[in-house]
């Protein structure tokens, strides 16, 4: 698997995020400054996470003009493979790849924990080893990923499936106790009307390895290689 890594100033999970790839089984990501033009050819984009230009004006929407989002564009509507996290997931609705918004915490601060993600389709390139309905232990850190969607969207959001993480309890549930910044109906993750853009919020790259606390996020990793690999 042939991925890019973007780069642009102040994220601060690239790092992380080639582990991830790697450890899933994929090759060492190229990494793509965001003022260059064009992308190598690859099977995977990722916009990991951090502080794009120290979230002035909006997080991810500064970093969602630049340079090499074009061709970020461009990659996505010929199906390549596109995961944003976290910030990345802020620039990818910020450009338009998806709908809705991440707005500022409910509670206006910023969360750093674990939480617990219930999977809600397995049918997709980045879930398919995991079991539906199976509970995954990420970490979230953010100020804005309240997500919000109007009802039109989110009719159209659950009747394509592409809910694909609501934050949830140990047992499963979805209810407010378990949702760290408001996002409507607990979603943490959703996909584009294609099903090869996933944005999501917590950070499944910080959970590969059991001195982490969990390797529960390595699956979406293991995930994409699979799917490629089948592809
Ligand atoms: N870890 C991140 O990517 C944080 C995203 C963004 N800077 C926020 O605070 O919401």
């Amino acid at each position: 698997m042939k991925s890019a890594l973007i780069l642009f100033p102040g994220i601060n999970r690239e790092h992380d995020m080639a582990r991830a790839l790697q450890r899933a089984g994929g090759m060492a990501p190229t990494i793509v400054w965001h003022k260059d033009t064009e992308l190598p050819p690859v099977d995977l984009v990722v916009i990991p996470g951090g502080f794009s230009y120290g979230d002035y004006l909006r997080c991810g929407a500064i970093a969602a003009r630049s340079p090499i989002m074009r061709d970020v564009i461009a990659k996505a509507e010929a199906g390549v493979t596109v995961l944003g996290v976290c910030n990345g997931f802020q620039v990818l609705t910020e450009m338009g790849l998806l709908p809705g918004a991440l707005m500022r915490n409910a509670d206006l601060r910023f969360v750093c924990k674990d939480v617990l993600l219930r999977v809600e389709t397995t049918d997709t390139r980045f879930t398919n080893r995991y079991r539906k309905g199976q509970t995954i232990r990420t970490p979230v850190a953010h100020g804005d990923g309240n997500y919000f969607a109007d009802p039109e969207t989110l009719a159209r959001l659950e009747g394509e499936g592409r809910v694909v993480f609501r934050y949830a309890s140990a047992d499963g549930d979805i209810d407010e106790t378990s949702n760290p910044n408001g996002s409507i109906d607990n979603i943490a993750g959703i996909l584009n009307a294609r099903g090869n853009v996933l944005g999501m919020m917590p950070h499944p790259e910080d959970h590969i390895e059991l001195a982490q606390g969990s390797t529960d996020g390595l699956g979406i990793f293991e995930s994409m290689v699979a799917a490629l690999e089948t592809a």
